[in-house]
């Protein structure tokens, strides 16, 4: 069956601890660890998303050991593009690049090199047509799906702490060794939303940086956002567990599921986040059917919450209000009854088997890679996997759920099922390596970094990994590269 059968990971060098950085903005250390996670990667001199992208995929190929020239389709899932014209062939230059350098043959001439755009769910559908390509016209071939991501917040936003940068590239393949994909059981969902979370050129009202890069502030409401991830998580779970009725016969209760399923990976875009989404999506399937609302109702008795009120909440047609937004009104919590039931559940045992059991696995070392965008999911599978292996679980066979999700707004619900050889191929998934030793940034330098003054951080020693060269300058009138990116491989034996 078709899946993934490799994951490798890119996380530029340098590293803010959140306990730091709340020490330098007065904020409660305690609740951002809680909320939050415990630390961020940030981008550093002579990185960029293609860059990430790029060592992510070169990592695989090495450690997959992958025949560049079955690879038939290179994706990239990102939402940091700072090219609006060419994508995953500009990694595929690289690849070709440290291909020649280590005397192995280059990726295929016939390979499809397209980008997917839709915030941090771009790799989500980038596998999804990886797995197309490998039913149809790409039997038999390999895909490396990539998702590369910077994400940037601006200083003294909401979302300042919820930083991160990386890449995750996975290999796909028709006889999948690491998780079964089942497609034909996957949920999806999507719905226009103006301005949770955007990123319109016509925000780039910025001074010019030293390294040439642009800086990828997004324009957004922070809880409003998380009202949307709510929502559209609800429903691609939703469209999934409608398709789970139809296959099990009308006597399934689609609640059942949330005990059915092994294990949950979703979009993190802080640690606190999935949990949230994966226990909304419940009380949503609780309040869809009779035994469901009597429970609702013995919770919201327990908790001094109006059960009626609750009700209306869960089941409103649409939370949101049409296309147009009232700020103040719908820029805040959509569903605070629901938030006010969380808080007394989360002192319950239901809160320990629904999230501690299902949403645990790998979830602790994701506390160090912040928000990642489209690589935040396929980066906890990694990690879930990695555990797996380090704590020698029995995992073959069991039944796995991604549930990605992307502002603006959409979300995909992926049924999976762990394959029988899952371990040699989840032993070579290089997460504590991607770590490192990592080079903790002072205020100044996290400042500088933010802003672009690169020249101000000392440059980390590489090797076996590309680089941005120079960015070029020139703009005719015989000969035009006006901020196109020059890239560099640094070999494996050269170090600085
Ligand atoms: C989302 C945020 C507004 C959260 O900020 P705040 O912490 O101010 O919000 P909040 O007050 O609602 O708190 C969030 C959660 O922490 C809990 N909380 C708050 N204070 C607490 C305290 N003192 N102790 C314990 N818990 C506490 C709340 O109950 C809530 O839980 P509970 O959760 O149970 O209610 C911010 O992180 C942000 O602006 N982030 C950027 C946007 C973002 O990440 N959006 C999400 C996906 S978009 C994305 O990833 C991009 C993309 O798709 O491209």
């Amino acid at each position: 069956m078709s899946g993934i059968s490799g994951l490798s990971l890119y996380l530029p060098q340098y590293r803010v601890r959140l306990e730091d950085w709340s020490e330098w903005n007065d904020e409660p250390w305690g609740r951002v660890q809680g909320v939050v996670g415990r630390s961020f990667r940030m981008r550093g001199p002579g990185q960029s998303v293609y860059t990430l992208a790029a060592n992510a995929v070169w990592r695989l190929i090495r450690d997959y050991d992958i025949d560049p020239a079955r690879v038939g389709m290179l994706a990239l899932g990102t939402e940091s593009s700072s090219d609006n014209s060419a994508g995953a062939i500009i990694i595929k230059g690289m690849i070709n690049d440290a291909l020649l350098a280590h005397g192995r043959p280059e990726l295929a001439r016939d390979c499809e090199v397209p980008e997917f755009k839709h915030a941090c769910l771009g790799g989500v559908y980038g596998l999804k047509a990886a797995l197309r390509y490998l039913s149809a016209d790409g039997a038999g071939r390999l895909a490396i799906v990539v998702c590369a991501d910077i994400a940037e917040y601006a200083i003294g936003s909401s979302g300042e702490p919820t930083q991160g940068a990386g890449a995750v590239a996975m290999l796909v393949d028709g006889d999948a060794k690491l998780l079964e994909v089942d497609l034909a059981g996957s949920g999806s969902d999507s719905e226009y939303r103006m301005v949770d979370f955007r990123k319109p050129f016509a925000r780039f009202h910025q001074p010019p940086r030293d390294d040439g890069q642009m800086q990828d502030l997004p324009v957004f409401n922070g809880r409003y956002s998380t009202s949307c991830y709510i929502d559209a998580t609800h429903h691609a779970m939703e469209a999934m567990l409608t398709k789970r009725v139809a296959r099990r016969g009308d006597g399934y209760r689609p609640v059942d599921y949330f005990d059915e399923v092994d294990a949950v990976f979703m979009h993190r875009p802080y640690h606190r986040m999935p949990a949230t989404g994966w226990v909304m999506a419940y009380l949503f399937e609780l309040a869809a059917d009779d035994a469901g609302r009597e429970q609702l109702r013995t919770y919201c008795a327990d908790a001094g919450i109006d059960a009626g009120a609750l009700l209306a909440e869960l089941t409103a047609p649409s939370p949101f209000r049409g296309h147009g937004v009232t700020v103040g009104e719908d820029t805040e919590d959509v569903f605070p009854l629901a938030k006010v039931l969380r808080q007394y559940l989360r002192k319950t045992p239901l809160w320990a088997s629904l999230v501690g059991e299902k949403l645990g696995l790998g979830s602790e070392a994701m506390r160090d890679l912040g928000n990642l965008y489209t690589a935040a999911l396929p980066a906890w599978i990694a990690s879930g996997l990695r555990q797996a292996v380090d704590d020698k679980l029995e995992i073959a066979g069991q039944e796995w759920l991604a549930l990605g999700y992307g502002s603006g707004d959409a979300a995909e619900a992926l049924p999976m099922r762990v394959g029988a050889g899952w371990r040699d191929a989840a032993a070579r998934i290089n997460f504590a390596e991607a770590l490192g030793t990592p080079t903790d940034l002072s205020e100044a330098e996290y400042l500088a970094l933010h802003e672009g003054r690169t020249a101000q951080v000392q440059a980390a020693p590489v090797h076996d990994e590309f680089v941005v060269d120079h960015v070029g300058t020139l703009d005719g009138p015989d000969f035009h590269d006006l901020g196109i990116e020059y890239y560099r491989f640094v070999g494996p034996a050269a170090r600085g």
